[in-house]
């Protein structure tokens, strides 16, 4: 697995004003939306396009387009919502997916309770949403379940990461036949007793739409 953190001042900076507890959530939901145009443009490095012949005014040239099938973008619900318009914007023509997913706030444990897919999944490159890796359960059971079903490479763009989610999800995807990539704004130092990541943010689902 290959873990990119964007290091950029103006990601550096968004990311300060959205951890403050003083961020409102309008607020809140709008660096999140400027925060994954930013890391989406790192994270697409490496999206799949081919030649295609143009005419411009002056002459003949080849040029790049997205290689189609186009690519499936999957934010985890709920707060991975808050990052599709930021992708879609940067990736007008990807296809959407989505991944119900919620921890348990006593064991930690990931459960699945929505799953809308396409039908073929066979080797399609998949950008996988959810703003939060903290001990990693949740995002090793999403890219398990794509890799399951043929998809690969998959990329996992998150605002913030606990290094133990980092470890787990290394651990946890080392047998996984898929090609994953995370990429986040930063590595924070922990998690704490709870499974909250420090400094972090707190709660996203919960700060991008209220308390649930
Ligand atoms: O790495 P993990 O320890 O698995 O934790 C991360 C998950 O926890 C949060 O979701 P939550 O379960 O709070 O659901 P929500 O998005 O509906 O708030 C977050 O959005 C991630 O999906
Ligand atoms: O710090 C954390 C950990 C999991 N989920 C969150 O929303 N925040
Ligand atoms: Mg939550």
């Amino acid at each position: 697995m290959r873990t990119h953190v964007v290091d950029h001042p103006l990601v550096a900076h968004k990311l300060t004003v959205l951890r403050d507890v003083r961020t409102d959530s309008p607020t809140f939901r709008r660096l999140a939306d400027e925060l994954v145009t930013l890391l989406a443009y790192e994270a697409t490095r490496d999206v799949r396009v081919e030649p295609m012949e143009i005419t411009t005014p002056v002459s003949p040239m080849t040029g790049t387009r997205l290689s189609t099938p186009k690519p499936l973008v999957v934010p985890i619900l709920r707060a991975g919502l808050g990052m599709l318009d930021g992708m879609t914007r940067l990736v007008p023509t990807a296809e959407v997916g989505f991944l119900g997913m919620v921890r348990d706030e006593g064991t930690l444990l990931a459960s699945t309770y929505a799953t809308r897919l396409p039908e073929d999944l066979a080797g399609r490159q998949c950008y996988v949403l959810d703003p939060m890796l903290a001990t990693g359960g949740t995002l090793v059971a999403a890219v398990r379940l794509l890799a399951e079903r043929g998809a690969g490479p998959v990329t996992c763009i998150s605002l913030l990461a606990a290094p133990e989610g980092i470890a787990h999800m290394e651990q946890g995807l080392a047998d996984a036949s898929v090609e994953v990539t995370v990429v986040v704004a930063a590595v924070d130092d922990r998690l704490n007793e709870l499974g909250y990541i420090v400094p972090g943010l707190g709660d996203a689902g919960d700060r991008l739409y209220g308390v649930a």
